[in-house]
């Protein structure tokens, strides 16, 4: 029977040796004191054991993991916390998509008390992929960076470099429109479209502001001389007057002295008629007199002749002038419509840009007449396009572009307006329509679109576009009423795109 009994206890010290071995294992490393109190546990507890030593050591780990358990819990409840508000501060800071599951999932589990050490782990381990997902999203190239259609959403820092790139090809486009033999701008163009680091931009961003600052002084020199020109033709025309108003001057002075001089010769007859008494005598001195008269009226008319012939001569010279002074006035009235056009024009579509659409909207918006009817804005994004440049290359994007521009143009009514506002994105301009007819005019717009013939290489395609419309309110800020335009097209895009979205849509 003791035997038995000792056979048990035998058993029961080696399992309790056991579990101290394990325990230490899996303490090991967490606090240096309870790692050397479990070792002296062991000790007490091996070869002949002695047990007393063993519960005075075991009382002491008891303290210790009691004293422990409380940090722990403090901790964890602190990691939590911290954990949580990592992930928001992430969400702030990269404006990272709220619907990401792996973030909504962080935030809700870091609210709730953790059941484990293991699970505060895992949290921070969530935290940390999400970092790392935000910073490889901020720092990858601005070409290849997927573009958030929320806007107020985008994280600031990638909005920026978006944008940026967005205005970088636009210039360049502008300036390849007029320079198209410059095979800088091209390459440019293509490195801009593909992807750059940032340092690469900042280079891009440099080489176009040296271009346009030499652009700006030719035009500055251009300019300079036409005006010197125009200036020196107004001298040469002003000078040409003076002339003239000198010679009237003049011309007038000896038609005055000719004038006296006839005037003289007859007041003489009039004497020697009135003072003759012999008629041969009379007869003698009229001829004479009248000889004079009509010798000074000979000299007069020669005069006159001289006179009229500089005169002529004058006319014709400032006639030259004029003409010299309108062509040039034409020519640089012109030249300043065409850069005027240009600036407003979309080099790849030939639509109107987004300066030429601020100013129309602004020139509607103030006419009272239009401002009084309902004026609608649509924005439109075509569907997938960056798809359309990876599979069939930029060149094929480029075409979609034209023909999808020409298209819009082609399908609205006269008094609608059309620009491209960026990219793959267009803007229009809608007068005269109500939430209903907007909705009924966009999803025309849309249908035609989808039935458009595209041919990319052998393949057959379908090209679709999202919009989103609404009605500008009395008032209201044109910047606010795009942003309400774009974040309907936004809930277009996320409605599964190829619809149209508008005001009071429930999607
Ligand atoms: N060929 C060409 N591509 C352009 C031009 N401007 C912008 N892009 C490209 O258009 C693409 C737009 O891609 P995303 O913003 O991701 O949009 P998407 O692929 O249309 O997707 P969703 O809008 O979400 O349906 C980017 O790859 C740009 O590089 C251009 O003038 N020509």
């Amino acid at each position: 029977m003791i035997n038995k009994q000792l056979q048990v206890l035998k058993q029961q010290h080696a399992l309790l040796a056991q579990f101290i071995i394990r325990l230490s294992v899996f303490y090991q490393g967490y606090s240096r004191a309870i790692d050397e109190e479990l070792q002296t546990l062991r000790s007490h507890l091996g070869g002949a054991a002695n047990f007393a030593l063993a519960q005075v050591s075991i009382n002491k780990l008891n303290t210790m993991l009691q004293e422990d358990g409380g940090v722990l819990r403090r901790f964890k409840a602190d990691t939590l916390q911290s954990v949580e508000g990592a992930a928001k501060a992430l969400l702030a800071f990269t404006g990272q998509d709220s619907a990401n599951p792996l973030l909504i999932n962080t935030i809700s589990q870091a609210r709730k008390p953790a059941e484990s050490l293991y699970d505060v782990t895992q949290l921070c381990v969530q935290t940390i992929t999400l970092y790392s997902q935000a910073t490889n999203t901020l720092s990858a190239p601005v070409g290849v960076a997927v573009k958030n259609h929320q806007p107020n959403q985008l994280p600031s820092p990638q909005k920026l470099l978006l944008a940026l790139q967005e205005e970088l090809i636009q210039l360049l486009d502008s300036y390849q429109n007029r320079q198209p033999d410059n095979l800088e701008l091209g390459k440019l163009k293509q490195k801009v479209t593909q992807g750059l680091s940032n340092e690469e931009l900042l280079n891009v961003c440099l080489t176009l502001l040296r271009l346009i600052v030499k652009d700006s002084m030719q035009e500055a020199i251009i300019s300079g001389k036409v005006i010197q020109s125009l200036h020196h033709s107004l001298g040469n025309l002003h000078q040409g007057l003076s002339q003239s108003i000198e010679q009237a001057h003049l011309s007038f002075s000896s038609r005055e002295e000719d004038s006296r001089t006839v005037r003289k010769a007859l007041i003489k007859l009039e004497r020697e008629v009135a003072g003759s008494d012999s008629f041969s005598a009379l007869k003698t001195q009229t001829q004479q007199q009248l000889k004079q008269v009509d010798n000074a009226l000979q000299k007069r008319e020669e005069k006159d002749r001289r006179e009229q012939h500089a005169l002529t001569e004058q006319l014709e010279q400032l006639k030259a002038q004029v003409a010299e002074l309108e062509s040039k006035t034409r020519y640089y009235r012109n030249r300043l419509a065409r850069q005027v056009a240009t600036s407003q024009t979309d080099p790849l579509t030939k639509l109107p840009n987004r300066q030429a659409y601020n100013e129309h909207l602004r020139r509607l918006l103030n006419d009272k007449g239009i401002a009084e009817q309902s004026l609608c804005l649509a924005v439109v994004d075509v569907d997938h396009f960056k798809s359309i440049n990876d599979k069939f290359g930029h060149a094929a994007g480029d075409k979609t572009l034209q023909v999808i521009g020409s298209h819009l143009r082609q399908a609205l009514d006269k008094n609608d307006f059309i620009a491209r506002w960026s990219g793959e994105e267009f803007v229009l301009i809608l007068p005269g329509l109500n939430a209903k007819s907007l909705k009924q005019k966009l999803e025309r717009l849309r249908t035609r679109l989808t039935e458009l013939p595209f041919k990319f290489k052998q393949d057959r395609l379908t090209v679709t576009a999202s919009f989103g419309g609404t009605c500008i309110r009395h008032g209201e800020d044109p910047d606010a009423v795009f942003e309400r335009a774009d974040s309907l097209l936004y809930q277009a895009k996320r409605a599964g795109r190829n619809c149209v979205v508008t005001d009071k849509d429930d999607v």
